[in-house]
């Protein structure tokens, strides 16, 4: 009756009542009690891994308990502040920067920040406040840490060991501090601390054991109940004990029960003024990763350079060996081209036109070889490409061919041995050569007044549409503009949330308050600004300076959709990314891996008409195949939003980001540490 009595005027600011909590078969709590009063210190110790981290976190909502109840007395984050045990802070933020984020995300004006940071410093002795955090040692980032966990004037302040690698003087007056905002301000502290004499200070002490608190009690209490002078040697005592603990917790009946605060790490509105917050962090931490900045600005920039100038582009220096019975080469500049090849007078030596083409026309080395069998059997070592042989009687064969083929003898005609290494050097040889014969055949008739058409084919070809195409590249560029678009967005996001994830910057940001969804809104916009820069690059470097045909049609409106929201599936494939792999280098595999088979795929190395059935059907659906390929339309057929493909097309993007979206959405209801690191 007493105790009930003393019960109610006592107020408790934290209460947790038979807790339960397990990590797989590993029993954390078991039925474990706590109660902290409000106004007080509670210094809370017990041996390493024995859960007082993951009692905090419980308190704080963020882990789970498997049954039990906490009650904590808090209405927002407004009144909490956290000092998570690792310093999970922004490195690239100056120690300034970094209390200027977490103060705009607590509404805190300039002036406030400004002034409450100068509070802090005069008993925490921050560094230089201009310092990055990576510069700073690491007992330095422990008092940033704890500062910003001040900074908001918290009503309750749950602080996981603050002090470790703070040298004793300074420890001295940060809980001079505490007990000063205790004593006057009504604060209520919770400290896990592996220090025992710092203990003495708090105000209730409580002991974690076996999954218990084994003991809670005001310092001088403990000492006089157990007849000792320190309070080490208490808990030694009360360790010795442990057997009748452990028949206690045994014991303990386990109920179902369960309620735990949700206001932090809980959903919430979405605000501006954290969206805002985030920005200009993320921001500034963006423009200061040199690395990334590079990754994501200066090779997409390299690899459009290294597109136009290498792919697309006819061959040159190709060597070609040719052997030459009808003239020498050297004498094919005074040769006589002159009059009817098929005078029985005429000297003309046609294999010099031949010539003169291949190394005028493709920049073809031309290298004259003394002994035939040797240049072919030279063309299996690599040494050419191919090798032209002319026989003596070349131009005598050639006017038979022409005038009366049954009269033509295999033998004067043309030898061409063709490497077949590269089927692409094949085919240009074989054009070219093809190419110079049918002008020496046309020139031939021509100088003896007959009508060229008369040897020629009646066929006649023209552009369907894309006239200006004249390369291979012409007719693929928009797929490199479209793995640009998808690929970069997808690293950024990847790098960016691996960060947030498991450097612990988003579980902290949003103890301040921050919803996922805000993280996600203030990177896209990011994101969509370095689109628009990459692609706006890329597509620059791909039109204007290496004029590849695109037209000029309000299709090019949809262009630019179509590269947004490729690099929105990008950057929602890279937050997948992250949040589901386990290590950065990993992500980074899945990222490059996934952009490669789709470039694979896509059609721009070798069209989607030879994959087999399904695997086509398949590549037809991949974001950068499905982008790149309308892109391609749009910029040499003119198509434009009215085209029944291009609505397809842009609706399956479209489709694809609404899609990743509600994955995202699914999983992290699904998975509870999605988002953040559970520990
Ligand atoms: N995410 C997790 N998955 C599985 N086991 C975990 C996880 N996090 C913690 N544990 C285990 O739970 C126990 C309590 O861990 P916790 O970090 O709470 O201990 P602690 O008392 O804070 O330790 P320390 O003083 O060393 O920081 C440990 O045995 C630890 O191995």
């Amino acid at each position: 009756m007493e105790q009930n009595m003393r019960e109610e005027i006592i107020k408790y600011d934290i209460k947790v009542i038979n807790a339960f909590k397990k990590y797989g078969q590993n029993n954390v709590f078991n039925g474990l009690n706590m109660s902290v009063k409000s106004g007080s210190i509670y210094g809370l110790l017990g041996p390493s891994g024995c859960g007082k981290s993951t009692l905090l976190q419980c308190i704080l909502g963020v882990l789970p308990l498997d049954s039990g109840c906490i009650n904590l007395q808090a209405k927002s984050v407004d009144d909490i502040g956290y000092m998570p045990q690792d310093v999970c802070l922004e490195f690239l933020l100056t120690i300034k920067e970094a209390f200027g984020y977490y103060g705009s995300l607590y509404r805190m004006s300039k002036i406030n920040i400004k002034n409450k940071l100068n509070e802090l410093n005069k008993f925490l002795h921050l560094p230089d406040l201009n310092s990055y955090i990576s510069e700073i040692s690491g007992g330095q980032s422990r008092r940033v840490s704890l500062g910003i966990s001040l900074l908001h004037d918290p009503k309750v302040m749950i602080l996981d060991e603050p002090t470790v690698g703070i040298d004793p003087l300074l420890r001295e007056g940060i809980w001079a501090e505490f007990e000063k905002m205790v004593r006057e301000q009504k604060k209520t502290i919770i400290i896990t601390t592996h220090y025992i004499e710092e203990a003495n200070k708090s105000d209730c002490v409580g002991l974690i054991r076996n999954g218990l608190i084994i003991e809670e009690s005001p310092p001088q209490d403990i000492l006089v109940k157990y007849g000792t002078d320190t309070l080490e040697s208490a808990f030694l005592k009360l360790c010795s004990d442990q057997i009748s603990i452990i028949k206690e917790v045994d014991n303990t009946i386990q109920v179902k029960e369960k309620s735990q605060p949700k206001i932090t790490m809980g959903s919430g509105n979405v605000h501006f003024y954290r969206i805002k917050a985030l920005l200009k962090k993320n921001v500034r931490i963006c423009s200061r990763d040199y690395l990334l900045l590079f990754t994501l600005i200066v090779i997409p920039l390299m690899q459009t350079f290294n597109f136009c100038l290498a792919i697309g582009v006819p061959f040159k220096d190709m060597t070609v060996a040719y052997k030459n019975d009808e003239i020498n080469i050297l004498d094919c500049q005074y040769s006589n081209f002159n009059g009817c090849i098929f005078d029985k007078n005429s000297n003309q030596t046609m294999s010099c036109i031949i010539m003169n083409y291949l190394s005028s026309h493709n920049d073809y080395k031309l290298v004259e070889v003394q002994d035939r069998e040797v240049a072919e059997a030279s063309i299996n070592h690599t040494k050419y490409i191919a090798f032209l042989y002319f026989p003596k009687n070349y131009t005598s064969g050639l006017a038979k061919y022409i005038n009366d083929r049954k009269y033509f003898d295999l033998e004067s005609g043309i030898f061409a041995h063709i490497t077949n290494e590269n089927i692409l050097f094949r085919n240009q040889i074989t054009t070219d050569v093809l190419q110079s014969i049918n002008y020496l055949i046309m020139e031939a008739l021509k100088s003896c007044s007959n009508n060229p058409i008369s040897i020629g084919v009646p066929l006649e070809f023209n552009n369907l549409y894309g006239k200006d195409v004249k390369s291979i590249a012409n007719g693929i560029v928009s797929f490199l503009v479209a793995v640009v678009a998808f690929y970069f967005p997808s690293i950024f996001a990847l790098s960016i949330m691996m960060s947030e994830k498991f450097d612990g910057l988003l579980s902290r940001s949003m103890f301040a308050g921050v919803k996922i969804l805000e993280l996600i809104i203030s990177l896209l916009c990011i994101t969509t600004v370095l689109i628009l820069i990459q692609t706006g690059f890329a597509c620059f470097i791909s039109y204007f300076l290496f004029l590849n045909p695109i037209l000029i049609t309000n299709g090019l409106f949809v262009y630019v959709l179509l590269l947004l929201l490729l690099g929105w599936i990008g950057f929602f494939f890279g937050i997948l990314t992250a949040v589901t792999t386990t290590t950065k280098l990993f992500g980074v595999y899945v990222v490059i891996g996934t952009a490669m088979a789709q470039l694979i795929l896509s059609g721009a190395i070798w069209p989607l008409e030879g994959q087999p059935q399904l695997l086509r059907q398949v590549s037809k659906l991949l974001p950068i195949r499905l982008g790149g390929n309308i892109m391609n339309d749009i910029a040499l057929k003119g198509w434009t939003l009215d085209h029944p493909s291009v609505i397809t097309g842009t609706s399956l993007a479209v489709l694809y980001t609404i899609l990743l979206i509600l994955v995202l959405i699914i999983l992290g209801k699904i998975k509870k540490d999605l988002w953040v690191i559970l520990k």
